[in-house]
């Protein structure tokens, strides 16, 4: 197999090494700085037609060893794919999501260990796309920038209860209560999550603005008591065959006048077709299970039909792309520590995942919108002023 395989790999002249079980070492390409290690013979034979996902688990698995800069890696795996894998990729499955699924695979996720995601994450530990208002920004900057934007398009005001809809460490709420004065209700189905995000909430002093509550969005009161309505990062885990439920809840819960803030991933195609050779796959198998990503076509017309009118749109796809290259330049820089906190699988997993996904919005595979909905008055009007200025004054 190796006889086919090597030729079709040198055609591509990437800056790849293979090191084989046997300890001989040849160059695909020229000055090489990623070397492929294959440990088990038996995978030659896969790697003939490869995806993202094979060669995600065979590192996963601990099969093959990738050595060097993970965005490269990352790269000439797209390349090695793209060139010698299959094309015939099925359309993801939409799957039934019940409470107990979406409980253990938010658990399995975002319980992985607090030390771990603060290794990387901003201080705030805020795990969804930041903003770059000039994209020469740092990290921190960035989420706080990002927590602003969110407040102010939801145009918070003092004493306005917030919904926080995936409530994450609790930085949106802390930064909404401080900074805008706002009430906040937050609810996370992550019992590590909760627990940090009410330290952090008592740390600040701010328990009488907030609270925060291990509970699913099903679960969420109906009687518009809210004021404003955000979810940020959480509506990738709802899956199409619950988005109606998820958006009659979000009508739900806000009073009429008030707004909703829908900030999540969406997909590429409206019929959900593969980005990516594989890489889809491998999110869904170890990454984050039970996930799935409506195209904005999708999320927006159940928006629309739960009563909602979408009154402004905003794509950032080229911010979570630098969100992630932060991310996950935070986390090679400290695989050390991180070795120390997580299990080798997980390390394995997060590290392939954090510079997939980086390389995935940068090639427009996936996009991330934020929404914002007025739930109207009787008579049809809203609440809102009349341009946007104000979010840049
Ligand atoms: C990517 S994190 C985003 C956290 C936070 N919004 C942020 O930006 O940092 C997704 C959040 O959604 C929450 N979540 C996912 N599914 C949920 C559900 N069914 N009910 C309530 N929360 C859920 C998770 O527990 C987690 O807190």
């Amino acid at each position: 197999m190796l006889a086919t395989l090597l030729p079709a790999l040198k055609e591509l002249a990437l800056p790849l090494k293979l090191q084989l079980w046997d300890g001989n070492e040849i160059e695909i390409g020229p000055t090489p700085c990623v070397t492929l290690v294959i440990k088990d013979p038996s995978l030659v034979t896969r790697l003939r037609q490869p995806s993202l996902d094979v060669l995600g688990a065979a590192y996963v698995e601990g099969q093959i060893d990738l050595l060097g800069p993970v965005g490269e890696v990352i790269r000439i795996g797209d390349v090695i794919t793209r060139a010698l894998g299959q094309d015939d990729f099925p359309l993801p499955s939409r799957e039934a999501h019940d409470k107990t699924t979406d409980a253990e695979a938010i658990s399995y996720h975002y319980d992985l260990s607090n030390d771990f995601y603060r290794l990387w994450l901003d201080r705030d530990m805020v795990y969804s796309c930041a903003y770059f208002e000039t994209g020469s920004e740092d990290l921190e900057q960035a989420q706080q920038a990002k927590l602003r934007h969110l407040c102010r398009k939801l145009r918070l005001k003092p004493g306005e209860r917030l919904l926080d809809v995936g409530c994450g460490w609790g930085g949106l709420a802390r930064y909404a209560a401080r900074e805008f004065g706002a009430k906040v209700f937050g609810i996370t189905l992550s019992r590590e999550q909760l627990e940090l995000a009410r330290e952090r909430v008592a740390e600040e002093g701010l328990a009488k603005q907030i609270t925060l509550e291990l509970m699913d969005y099903r679960d969420l009161p109906q009687d518009g008591r809210f004021d404003k309505v955000v979810s940020v990062g959480m509506f990738e885990h709802v899956g199409h065959a619950n988005l109606p439920l998820y958006c009659q809840r979000l009508f739900d819960a806000v009073r009429p006048g008030g707004l909703v803030m829908n900030h999540g991933i969406t997909a590429r195609h409206i019929d959900g077709r593969p980005v990516g050779h594989g890489a889809g796959e491998f999110i869904n198998r170890y990454v984050f299970p039970h996930g799935e990503l409506p195209h904005l076509v999708n999320i927006s017309s159940c928006i629309s039909d739960a009563g909602l009118e979408i009154v402004d749109v905003e794509s950032l796809r080229l911010h979570y792309a630098r969100t992630l290259e932060f991310w996950s330049e935070r986390l090679e820089a400290q695989l050390e520590q991180a070795k120390r906190m997580v299990p080798e699988r997980a390390l394995r997993i997060w590290r392939l995942y954090l510079a997939g996904c980086a390389y995935g919005f940068r090639h427009n595979w996936i996009n991330l919108h934020q929404i914002l909905a007025s739930k109207p008055l009787a008579d049809g009007s809203h609440e809102l002023p009349w341009s946007r200025a104000d979010l840049y004054s």
